[in-house]
């Protein structure tokens, strides 16, 4: 039998916080795999940004990606979301999805994949054990909840404060901001809780599924607590991420999808 011997090209959407630190270990080296294109908005920072690398990419736009990649990281703002994975799945390729939140908007990007042999991967990203909540929903979960705790810096700017006039700066104990559900959470705080629709879209969906989210000037790490309840088996888990230098994003959320990537290509392939 031939061994594959083409490596999967991949592309990048959004060369913020994630996209810089994906584009710097692909070039690098991981077998099987080679960074292609990075959509950009202004090529001529990206180059510079980019300038170390010892291959540059090629710098297009979002509509440019499809065409010069197997796999496409999205990894921008959610309201982008459609734009960069529906060529992509049209093509019958994979868009490998951060801004989770926004996917419940556009759940009709499922029917595309499926219409046309596309995939939509969902990293685990900055949460943890979603191996052992999708594992525990082939059985009965009777309860997933989830408690984050950011430090103010990590929220500023969010949907649901401005709206609700919520002040945050300056406090100088834990203030809860928000009970409710991932769906919710998804509208108020778009680039703060994507990692709650993953849990949600792993586990009981985004409307069982129950959410806290804390300011906590007592943090400084993006905590996250989850707690499963299901007939296979009852588990607690809790994530402190060292913030990036965007702080509402935690450090490991580019090494998840780099995981995630090299997964695609290796021939011993761990976790669910
Ligand atoms: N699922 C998860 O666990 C996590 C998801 N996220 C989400 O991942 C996404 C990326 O996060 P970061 O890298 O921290 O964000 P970031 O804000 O640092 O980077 C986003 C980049 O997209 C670029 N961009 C905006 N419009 C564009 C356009 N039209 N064409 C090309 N590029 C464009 C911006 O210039 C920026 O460089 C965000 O939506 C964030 O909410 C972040 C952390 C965890
Ligand atoms: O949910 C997100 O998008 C990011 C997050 O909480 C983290 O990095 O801890």
């Amino acid at each position: 039998m031939q061994a594959q011997t083409r490596p999967l090209r991949i592309g990048i959407a959004g060369l913020g916080a994630v996209g810089k630190k994906l584009a710097e270990t692909l070039d690098a080296g991981m077998d099987g795999l080679v960074l292609s294109a990075v959509a950009v908005r202004d090529t001529a920072k990206a180059q510079a940004t980019l300038g170390h690398l010892k291959q540059m990419p090629v710098l297009t736009d979002i509509a440019g990606l499809a065409e010069l990649c197997d796999v496409v990281v999205e990894c921008a703002p959610g309201a982008l979301l459609p734009a960069i994975a529906r060529p992509v799945l049209e093509q019958g390729k994979t868009v490998v999805v951060l801004s989770s939140g926004a996917l419940l908007t556009n759940m009709d990007l499922i029917e595309v994949a499926k219409a046309h042999g596309g995939t939509i991967s969902v990293p685990t990203g900055a949460l943890l054990g979603l191996d052992a909540v999708c594992a525990a929903a082939e059985g009965e979960i009777q309860s997933v909840r989830m408690v984050t705790r950011k430090p103010v810096k990590g929220l500023l700017g969010a949907k649901y404060l401005v709206d609700n006039n919520i002040q945050i700066e300056g406090i100088t104990e834990p203030v809860q901001i928000f009970k409710g559900s991932p769906r919710e959470a998804a509208v108020g705080f778009a680039a703060n809780l994507n990692v709650a629709v993953a849990l949600s879209l792993a586990g009981i969906g985004p409307d069982r599924t129950t959410l806290e989210v804390w300011a906590d000037p007592t943090v400084d790490k993006n905590t996250h607590n989850i707690e499963v309840v299901s007939d296979a088996a009852l588990f607690s888990m809790q994530i402190q991420n060292i913030p990036t230098e965007n702080p509402k994003t935690g450090r490991i959320t580019a090494q998840s999808v780099i995981a995630t990537l090299r997964k695609m290509r290796a021939p011993l392939r761990v976790g669910t």
